[in-house]
C-alpha cells in the first residue's frame, strides 16, 4: 500500500492506495499535527509513501513524519516526473500544482488540460498534449475572499461561505456572498470559455476542497474530481518505484 500526505495551507489530506491504484482510505487532518498519520499508518501494511507540502513544517509534523519506517519521497523540484516543467521558477513551484497536473495527465494522456483547485488558493493550470506543463495563475480563493472584504475594509461582516447564492445580492451578506461566488464562478468560466478557443478539444478538471455547484452550460464539460492531487501523488511515488 502507498502512503499519500499532502499538505495545504488549510487542511492535509493522508489517503492509501492500494497497488491498484484505487483509494482505500483518506483522512483529513490537521496541517499543523497531521493527527491521523499514526492511525492510518497501524491500520494498514503501507510498504513506502510520498508527502508534498505547500507550507513550512511544524516541529510536530517533522518528528512524526521522520519516525515512520517506511521509505518516504519529499517531493520537491528534483523528483523525476513524468511531465515536463516549463515553469521557469520549478524550486517555487507548488507541490500539489504539480500533483493535480500529473493527476489529471495520467487520468488523459496526450491531451491538452486545464486544472483549476479551488482550495485555499485557486489555482488554475495549464498542461499541453505532449505531457509539458506551461504554468498557470493564482487567485484568492473563498475563504480567502469572504475574509479579505471583512479584513480590509471598515465595516463589512465576514460571512459565512454557507447560504444562498443570488445573481444579486439585496443584503449586505448576501451582496457579500453572491460577489464572492459569482467572482469566481465567472472567474472559472472565462478561463475555461478563453483557453477553449486557443485549445479547442481543452480538457477542464475541477479540483480542491470547495464546492462548487455550476449553474450554466460548461458544467458538462468540467470534470469534478476531489482527489486529483493524492492520485497524482501516488503516480509520481509509483514513477520514483526503486524496489523494483
Ligand atoms: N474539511 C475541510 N477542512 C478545511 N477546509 C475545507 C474542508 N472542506 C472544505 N473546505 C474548504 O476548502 C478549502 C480548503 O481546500 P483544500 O483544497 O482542501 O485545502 P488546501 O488549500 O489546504 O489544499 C478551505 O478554505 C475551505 O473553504
Ligand atoms: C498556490 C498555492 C498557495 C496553492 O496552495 P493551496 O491553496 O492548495 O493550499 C500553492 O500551490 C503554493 O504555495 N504555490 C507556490 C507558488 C507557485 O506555485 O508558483
Ligand atoms: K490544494
Amino acid at each position: 500500500m502507498n502512503l499519500i500526505i499532502d499538505i495545504g495551507n488549510t487542511v492535509a489530506k493522508v489517503a492509501v492506495f492500494n497497488p491498484e491504484g484505487s483509494i482505500i482510505d483518506i483522512l483529513y487532518c490537521s496541517n499543523k499535527s497531521l493527527d491521523h498519520l499514526c492511525e492510518i499508518c497501524r491500520k494498514y501494511p503501507i510498504k513506502r509513501g510520498i508527502i508534498a507540502t505547500v507550507i513550512d513544517l511544524t516541529e510536530e509534523v517533522e518528528r512524526k513524519l521522520k519516525s515512520l519506517s517506511i521509505p518516504m519521497i519529499w517531493l520537491d523540484h528534483t523528483t523525476p516526473l513524468p511531465i515536463t516543467i516549463l515553469y521557469k521558477t520549478p524550486q517555487t513551484l507548488g507541490y500539489d500544482r504539480v500533483a493535480g497536473i500529473v493527476g489529471a495527465y495520467t487520468e488523459f494522456p496526450n491531451t491538452n488540460i486545464l486544472v483549476i483547485d479551488a482550495g485555499t488558493a485557486i489555482t488554475y493550470d495549464f498542461i499541453d498534449d505532449k505531457g509539458q506543463f506551461h504554468g498557470g495563475n493564482i487567485s484568492p480563493g473563498i475563504r480567502m475572499r469572504l475574509q479579505a472584504l471583512h479584513s480590509l475594509t471598515g465595516r463589512l461582516p465576514l460571512v459565512d461561505p454557507d447560504g444562498e447564492i443570488k445573481a444579486l445580492g439585496q443584503t449586505t451578506e448576501e451582496a457579500i456572498r453572491a460577489g464572492v461566488f459569482k467572482g469566481v464562478e465567472f472567474e472559472m468560466l472565462g478561463y475555461v470559455e478563453r483557453m477553449s478557443i486557443q485549445y479547442p478539444n481543452l480538457l477542464v478538471f475541477l479540483t480542491g476542497g470547495n464546492d462548487f455547484s455550476f449553474e450554466t452550460k460548461l458544467k458538462s464539460s468540467i470534470f469534478a474530481d476531489r482527489f486529483l492531487v493524492i492520485k497524482g501523488l501516488n503516480r509520481i511515488l509509483n514513477y520514483n518505484k526503486w524496489d523494483e
